[in-house]
């Protein structure tokens, strides 16, 4: 039994397609009449609408039904963590977690596996990334995500469960590397929306990803992570996914500033308050990190589109 506790698109789309197997799956929903509705229509209407749930997938609103010692993916978004672990602790104590959230934390600069192991001290922390929309995965489509895990063999027994036909899983144990992949990419992406919206070209587009790509780089080595991590799935492949598509929310929030347009306020944008985090901790490093600077002052509206280019396109000239 594998359990997803939160029913987002995310999750509830990993749901879907471990459970297209046969393996039964447990997915918690904290709402007990969305879990309800979701049980008896058979689909997350809210979330992933039109997407048939597979019979062997259960939903509950109870998570202390969980059964005890097996594996929980917690899919809620990473602003959102620290207060679902705090709520739920004694049911998710004793396992391993597999984060499925991408970001960093605005209230402490942390990611989801310092958070995790700070709050369920007695789990074995674990994060699932990587270039994946939750329609494609719930569809059946073939993806390839990346499960980092300190523990090697916990690792590779999370990749045995967790693959699918369609959902190829690589591992790593460098942690690090790939928490911090899929949330610096969110930022670029709001960066590449914005530079498309604003009606800028693909060749700006182009040298944006080119040097966000840099700047990840930067940040994540100092801190630690294998730059083949970097330029692997969690990194450049997530990157590369979500600077492109208009399935991506980073992306169109992005376009809405570029447009000087509003956008949802309800819609999951991982890569706004991940940003200012990354900037706060670029800067007591001394990291270079422009593209993340220019994106918090169209934020916070300090810079208009034109002037955040400008500044990008004054900076002292420099070897590649
Ligand atoms: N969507 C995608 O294509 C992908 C998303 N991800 C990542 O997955 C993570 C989740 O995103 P996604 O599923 O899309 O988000 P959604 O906006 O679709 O859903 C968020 C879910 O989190 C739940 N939630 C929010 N706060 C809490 C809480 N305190 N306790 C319990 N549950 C809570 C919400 O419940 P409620 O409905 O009750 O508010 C909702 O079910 C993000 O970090 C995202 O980057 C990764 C790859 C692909
Ligand atoms: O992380 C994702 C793709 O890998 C989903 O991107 P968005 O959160 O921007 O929709």
């Amino acid at each position: 039994m594998i359990t997803v506790a939160g029913s987002g698109a995310f999750g509830t789309a990993l749901a879907i397609s471990l459970a297209s197997t046969g393996t039964p799956v447990l997915l918690w929903a904290r709402d007990p009449e969305q879990a309800r509705l979701m049980q008896q229509s058979r689909e997350n209407a809210l979330r992933l609408p039109g997407i048939p749930l597979p019979d062997s997938l259960q939903i509950t609103a109870d998570i202390g039904s969980i059964p005890p010692e097996t594996p929980v993916l917690v899919s809620v978004p990473m602003q959102k963590l620290r207060d679902m672990l705090i709520a739920h602790r004694a049911a998710l104590s004793g396992r391993t977690l597999v984060a499925c959230c991408k970001g960093v934390e605005l209230s402490s600069g942390l990611g989801p596996i310092a958070i995790l192991s700070d709050l369920v001290p007695d789990s074995i922390p674990a994060i699932l990334t990587g270039p994946s929309f939750a329609r494609d995965i719930a569809q059946g489509l073939p993806t390839a995500l990346t499960l980092a895990c300190a523990e090697a063999e916990v690792g590779k027994s999370l990749q045995k469960a967790l693959t699918t036909p369609n959902l190829r899983i690589y591992r790593t144990t460098d942690t690090t590397g790939a928490e911090l992949g899929g949330a610096l990419k969110n930022v670029i992406a709001i960066a590449a929306g914005a530079v498309m919206g604003a009606g800028l070209g693909e060749s700006a587009r182009a040298a944006l990803m080119t040097r966000g790509y840099a700047e990840m780089q930067r940040m994540a080595l100092a801190l630690g992570a294998q730059p083949e991590t970097l330029a692997g799935l969690s990194g450049f492949g997530d990157l590369t996914l979500t600077c492109t598509s208009e399935q991506s929310r980073n992306y169109r929030f992005g376009q809405s500033l570029g447009r000087n347009a509003t956008f949802d306020p309800t819609i999951t944008v991982e890569g706004a308050a991940t940003a200012h985090a990354v900037l706060t901790r670029a800067r007591t490093m001394k990291i270079d990190m422009p593209i993340t600077a220019a994106v918090v002052a169209l934020l916070d509206g300090t810079l208009k589109l034109r002037q955040a280019m400008d500044m990008l396109l004054s900076r002292p000239l420099k070897e590649e």
